[in-house]
């Protein structure tokens, strides 16, 4: 009998300890105990998967990377991230920073620490018991593979733009800017050739691969400030459905560095360096040296199927030798309004295709007053809710505009000043633009200096886009004649036999 209550008080206590070990969560740290001890009787082999492999991505590196994350193990640890998903209601896990996670495949446990250096250098690290690697290191890292590639298809639709960081290294946040071409006001018959040379650059990996080619084009966006450039390209990164790669030149230290960054990028994507024109007084990094890097040798061992897109103010200050086709294939001249551009951008800012203040506004710009799409897209923007009141605003700044380049001809004055700098910020529209600190009459002037430099490099240079060589190997050229709307017309095609 005493036997019995002693039974009983014994399944009664351990009953009670069990309740109490689960409600307080004490049971993981048992597990934990357990788990070390029978680790002690165990001998494990490490594997290191680093990030980066001397210069270029570990692909390996990104596929654990993206199965860890998917493990429902992460819940289960003492800490991980938490961050939005895909939609604004999504919690995904993220590991942390040398946080240590399970995984169980074919009976076998293994563990994976993410590591990272204090130089920053990451890597996953796998132990697995030596008893049980020749069994399943082959058939995990298949499964990694496998699981890795299912995920990575489901993601496809979310486009990530990376920017550089320290230590030669990229970055990414989701890509979601919403231009597409559909928004820029831009003259049809240029945005259909661009649309179709893009095309044809996506179909084209059997033909580059029969030339002995890199799978690569490469476009120059050339105009003054506001004109859609930085916009074309998020619209090209859409319309090919590429990742964007914005490399910041402030943080590379020289050429070798940009050709690190450029050899990590992957493949389908859109890599574009900005305001090409700035750097020719930069020492860091030469423009020879970006625009050398796009034909080079090394530029076969990054990854194929790529668009590089150059923007600049204007390409006075670049030696021509360095814009040849095959560093630069396609130029693309994104100037001023005109009138055609305007009312593109009144039919899609304020939903206005016809308006009695038109013909006003169609005189002023044939008297050669003009500003950025951009200027007259924020006054638009700004009074959205009185077309009326926004046309006059608009017509102010256009007068304005106009008034300032018939004093300075009056006048006959000339100014020294280096042009490329004085294009570079945003020009103050009437009503509603913005400025920086310079006196209303310096603005004035910079605007004017810099519509007189615009319009005089229209006439010189070949307005629009010209292709320097198509995909028959024939040397071609997309000549333009006036451009009747935002960034230029195209009207023919010359054709001259030979290749380069
Ligand atoms: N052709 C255009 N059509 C429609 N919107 C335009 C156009 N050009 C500029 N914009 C508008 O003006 C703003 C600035 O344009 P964007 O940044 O693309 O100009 P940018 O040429 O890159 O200027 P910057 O040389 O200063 O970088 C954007 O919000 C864009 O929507
Ligand atoms: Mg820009």
């Amino acid at each position: 009998m005493g036997r019995i209550l002693w039974l009983l008080g014994a399944g009664i206590v351990l009953f009670l300890v069990r309740i109490v070990l689960f409600k307080t969560g004490l049971i993981h740290m048992v597990k934990k105990w357990r788990r070390t001890i029978v680790d002690l009787f165990h001998v494990y082999q490490h594997y290191k998967v680093p990030e980066f492999n001397e210069v270029q991505e570990n692909h390996l590196y990104r596929k654990v990377y993206t199965y860890l994350n998917s493990l429902s193990s992460i819940e289960d640890s003492d800490f991980t991230n938490l961050f939005t998903g895909k939609k604004s209601n999504e919690i995904v896990l993220r590991l942390d920073r040398n946080q240590v996670v399970g995984d169980e495949f074919l009976g076998a446990r293994v563990c994976w620490t993410n590591g990272e250096d204090e130089n920053g250098a990451k890597s996953f690290v796998l132990k697995i018991r030596i008893a049980d690697k020749r069994r399943i290191l082959g058939p995990y890292l298949q499964h990694i593979h496998t699981v890795a590639d299912e995920l990575e298809q489901r993601n496809t639709e979310l486009k990530k733009l990376f920017i550089n960081v320290k230590n030669k290294r990229w970055r990414s946040i989701p890509f979601n800017h919403p231009c597409t071409f559909d928004n820029i006001a831009m003259e049809m018959d240029l945005k259909n050739k661009v649309k179709s040379d893009l095309e044809s650059f996506l179909k084209g990996k059997q033909y580059y691969n029969r030339l002995g080619r890199v799978w690569k084009r490469s476009y120059l966006l050339y105009g003054p400030s506001g004109t859609g450039k930085s916009s074309f390209v998020a619209a090209m990164a859409n319309f090919l459905d590429y990742d964007v790669y914005d490399v910041d030149l402030s943080k590379v230290a020289d050429d070798s560095d940009l050709k690190m960054l450029l050899l990590q990028t992957r493949g389908k994507s859109v890599i574009v360096i900005e305001d090409l024109d700035r750097l020719a007084k930069s020492t860091a990094v030469s423009v020879s040296g970006i625009l050398n890097f796009t034909d080079s040798i090394l530029t076969s061992c990054a990854a194929d199927e790529r668009i590089m897109v150059f923007t600049m103010t204007g390409k006075e200050n670049i030696d021509p030798a360095m814009l040849r086709p095959g560093r630069v294939d396609v130029h693309i001249h994104f100037p001023l309004c005109d009138f055609t551009a305007f009312k593109t951008l009144a039919n899609s800012y304020l939903g206005v295709k016809e308006h009695k203040l038109f013909p006003q506004v169609e005189g002023i710009f044939q008297n050669g007053a003009s500003l950025s799409p951009a200027e007259i897209g924020e006054l638009m923007i700004a009074n959205r809710s009185s077309p009326t009141r926004a046309l006059k605003y608009v017509i102010n700044a256009l007068q304005r505009d106009g008034n300032v380049r018939r004093s300075f001809l009056e006048n006959g004055s000339r100014r020294s000043e280096d042009a490329s700098s004085e294009m570079s910020g945003p020009l103050c529209g009437g009503g509603g633009g913005g400025g920086g600190g310079s006196s209303p009459g310096v603005k004035e002037f910079r605007k004017l200096y810099g519509l007189l430099r615009i319009k005089s490099s229209r006439k010189s240079e070949s307005d629009s886009i010209s292709c320097a060589k198509d995909e028959a190997g024939v040397r071609g050229e997309l000549r333009v004649r006036d451009s009747p709307i935002g960034a230029g017309t195209v009207v023919q095609q010359v054709r001259e036999s030979g290749a380069r």
